[in-house]
Parts: C-alpha cells; sequence; structure tokens
C-alpha cells in the first residue's frame, strides 16, 4: 500500500467504454529516461513522462544523488545531466516504493559509483527477489548487502567492475537492463543472453544517446567506458495501462474506444496478438516512430471472445497483462490455458494466485497452476475481491464490472497510483460506473 491511507473501489455493474483518449506515459521509459538522462551529457528534455509513484521515485532518487531535474510539469521533465561519474553520494537512503524497475535497474548503476546506497521499499517490495540481479552483479565484483536476497539493499561503491558474460536464467528485461548498466563501468564487454527476446527500452535508449551496443539475436553487448550525451524524448502512452480498456471494450458489448499515442514497440505487444487470437476487433491507425519508439492509435470495438492456449512465445510479451488477459479469458467462450508464465508469482503481488481467488469469488472457474492458469469463460458474478496492494490486480477486476451480474469491490487499491494515477477519470470519462472511498 503506498501512503497511510488505503482506497477501495465500488464498480456498478453493465455499461460500455467509448470514446478516444490518451492514457499516461509508458513506465518503463519513463524510469529509463530520468536514468539515463542523468548520466548523459547535456540536458535532455522529457515529454509524456508518467506522473506515477513508481517513476517519481526514480526521480526522486536521482535528485537525492545531486542531478538538477525541473518537473514534472504536465509531463515535461528537464534532467541537467551529470555525466557518467558526476552522482554524488546521498544524504539518506533511497527509498523506491513499490518499484521493482527502480531497484533492479539502479542496483546496476550503482555499482559503478564511488559511494555506498542503501535502497529499500515498501511491503510488496520487500518481499521480491533480488539475487537475480545481486548474483550476477557479485559476479562482475560488486559488493551488495541484502536481507537475505531481499531489499533493503546497500550497493557497496568504488569496487572495480569486470565484464561478463551471463545468460539470464529468466525472461527479465530488469535483470538484462541491470546488467547493462553496470556494464557500462566495466571493464571490458559485458553480454547478456535472453531465453527469450524482452522488453527492449534499455537498449533504444542507450543507443539513441549515443552508447554503442551490439544486438546480435539474443545476445546484447557493451562495452564499458563509454558516455551518453543528452537527448529529448518522448514517452509513449504505456501499453500496460491501455490494455484495461482493450480488454474492457473486448468484453462490454456497444464499446468502442481508440487509445491515442500508445508504445506498440514488438517486444510490448503480446497482449494485442493474444487478446486478437480470442478474437478480438483491434485495430491500429496513424503509425509512427517517435525517439525510436513505434506508436500508433489503437481502436478496439466489442467482439465475442473464443478461450485459446496462450502461446509461449507471448507470454514475455505481455507479462503485465496477465491479470487483464485472465479477465478477457473469463469472459470468453470455453478454455484459456496459459503456461510458462511462473514469472507471475513474483510480481507485486503472486499474480496467479491473486487473480485465480478473486477470479473464484466472482464464481469463475480458475485453476491457478504453478506456471499459469486454467480459466473457463463463464458468468461473472457480483462480489468483493482483495487488489492485495497490486495496481495490475485493482484494475483488472475494476474492468470485470463491465460483464458482472452485479457490482463489485475491490479492496487495497492505492498502488493504483503507481503506473495510472488518473485511472479513475479516465475509466468514468469513458463510461465504466467506479467510485473510489478512501478507508
Ligand atoms: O524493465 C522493465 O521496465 C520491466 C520489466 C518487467 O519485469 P521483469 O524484468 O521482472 O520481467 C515488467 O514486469 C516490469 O513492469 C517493468
Ligand atoms: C511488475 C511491475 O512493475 P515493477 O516490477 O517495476 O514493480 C508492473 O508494473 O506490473
Amino acid at each position: 500500500m503506498s501512503g497511510q491511507q488505503d482506497r477501495k473501489f465500488i464498480v456498478q455493474a453493465g455499461g460500455q467504454l467509448t470514446g478516444s483518449f490518451r492514457v499516461p506515459g509508458d513506465k518503463s521509459i519513463s524510469h529509463r529516461s530520468i536514468m539515463l538522462g542523468s548520466l548523459a551529457e547535456g540536458v535532455t528534455e522529457i515529454s509524456g513522462f508518467l506522473e506515477g509513484e513508481d517513476a517519481l521515485a526514480t526521480l526522486a532518487a536521482f535528485r537525492a544523488m545531486g542531478v538538477k531535474i525541473d518537473g514534472p510539469t504536465d509531463g515535461k521533465v528537464t534532467v541537467h545531466g551529470v555525466g557518467m561519474h558526476g552522482l554524488k553520494a546521498p544524504e539518506n537512503d533511497v527509498y523506491v516504493g513499490n518499484s521493482g524497475t527502480s531497484i533492479r535497474l539502479l542496483s546496476g548503476l550503482l555499482t559503478g559509483q564511488t559511494f555506498d546506497v542503501t535502497m529499500s521499499g515498501d511491503k510488496s517490495l520487500s518481499v521480491r527477489p533480488m539475487r537475480r540481479v545481486t548474483d550476477p552483479l557479485a559476479l562482475m565484483g560488486a559488493n551488495i548487502d541484502s536481507a537475505d536476497g531481499k531489499p533493503p539493499l546497500t550497493i557497496h561503491g568504488g569496487h572495480t567492475l569486470k565484464a561478463i558474460e551471463y545468460d539470464l536464467p529468466m525472461a527479465s528485461a530488469q535483470v538484462k537492463s541491470c546488467l547493462l548498466l553496470a556494464g557500462m563501468y566495466a571493464e571490458g564487454t559485458t553480454s547478456v543472453t535472453e531465453p527469450a527476446p524482452t522488453r527492449d527500452h534499455t537498449e533504444r535508449m542507450l543507443q539513441g544517446m549515443g552508447y554503442p551496443i551490439d544486438v546480435q539475436g539474443n545476445r546484447i553487448s557493451i562495452q564499458g567506458g563509454g558516455k551518453l550525451t543528452a537527448t529529448n524524448i518522448d514517452v509513449p502512452g504505456d501499453i500496460s495501462s491501455a490494455t484495461f480498456f482493450m480488454v474492457g471494450a473486448a468484453i462490454a458489448p456497444g464499446s468502442d474506444i481508440t487509445l491515442q499515442h500508445v508504445g506498440i514497440n514488438p517486444t510490448r505487444i503480446g497482449v494485442i496478438n493474444i487478446l486478437k487470437q480470442m478474437g478480438a476487433d483491434i485495430s491500429l491507425s496513424n503509425e509512427a516512430v517517435t525517439g525510436g519508439e513505434p506508436v500508433a492509435d489503437i481502436r478496439v470495438r466489442y467482439a465475442p471472445l473464443t478461450g485459446i492456449d496462450i502461446p509461449q512465445d507471448q507470454v514475455p510479451l505481455a507479462i503485465d497483462e496477465f491479470p487483464a488477459i485472465f479477465i478477457a479469458a473469463a469472459c470468453a467462450e470455453g478454455r484459456t490455458v496459459l503456461t510458462g508464465a511462473e514469472e507471475l508469482r513474483v510480481k507485486e503481488s503472486d499474480r496467479i494466485q491473486v487473480m485465480a481467488d478473486g477470479l473464484q469469488a466472482l464464481g469463475i472457474d480458475a485453476k491457478p497452476t504453478s506456471d499459469g492458469m486454467i480459466i473457463e469463460g463463464g458468468i461473472i458474478g457480483s462480489g468483493e475481491v482483495d487488489g492485495h496492494g497490486d495496481h495490475r490486480i485493482a484494475m483488472s477486476f475494476a474492468m470485470a464490472a463491465l460483464q458482472a451480474g452485479g457490482a463489485i469491490q475491490i479492496n487495497d487499491c492505492a498502488n493504483v497510483a503507481t503506473s495510472f494515477p488518473n485511472f479513475v477519470e479516465l475509466a468514468t470519462h469513458c463510461g465504466l460506473q467506479i467510485d473510489a472511498f478512501d478507508v
């Protein structure tokens, strides 16, 4: 839970989604724009920055390390880069709240500094696994203390880093990015091989800021000792935030929405591929490339959905979208089977167990498995579910109300502010009958 106060949502049943609007900026790209902008030489102007708690935690961390950052004001941020060696020791521990991306990417970047930093987070972050970054960083020569592989992490600076060749044990853009950021400070060429493609925003932004990297299939290499040059970054809308509206429109008869200027990076569009395979009516227009990232307007009109076996190659490309995809599956005709998604168990909550519990509470036959879920499409009932302090769980169940037999109450929703601070306003604007209460 963020802050002192918790929130609950009560969403009335029925309705449809209509309208054309923009969702907030991409969370992954927002984090990286602050990190790389801070290390660059020159001034980086960012527009479309996500003013959500996670990205703001990264911004605050760099301010605490001496970087002058103006904004955010209406999504505009100006980062006065200090160069690769210009960060200063923060006066206090760095608190990154709920944000796995902040702590894991910063771990890599901070191993290259000359000072020590301790990073901590909220209740959810404090039980998330960090050995996936601390183990390979130790191989590079980093010295990191953790609480049994969990936050808080203390990164001891001043160690000489050596390049490594590393086969990632899991498909994780956070681990890949952590090692590439550490690789900028290592002697030699660090190579990371991923078992399957994951989001490549770090690679794109490094290249956009003039830091050479070499990509050969799933192997990404970076040589230490380079530099970054400031540039302007237009952050597209977050496809992970757009997903809630895509699923809402796909399940509610009469819906027709257009989500403007959304990032459609090929490493992020698993949700489009999966929903289309289920029968969703999704079309793209205004396709363009902005700051090295492809964008488009996404239109979704209601069409009946059918259950599918979700192709495993789509899993890393839709990793944050499964809570919402499970809602689509619950409204589809027939069975949907997800496998190969054990990573969902170590997100802000155990997204397999928590979604299965919530769906069952609403009368849906949902069987959790070790690495996925089997969902029989059916009729969603009225009831109360627990958001478990996980933004994506809360927003997914909010959309389920569009097809429910009665109102749905969702508890422990405050963390929606981590990725989508104006969710309730936008959802109301396009037709969801949602009220939020501080409790
Ligand atoms: O690199 C990133 O920005 C992210 C990578 C993914 O995490 P993993 O690397 O743990 O899969 C994703 O779930 C997270 O929301 C953001
Ligand atoms: C997993 C997520 O984020 P993070 O790992 O940055 O907390 C998410 O936003 O769904």
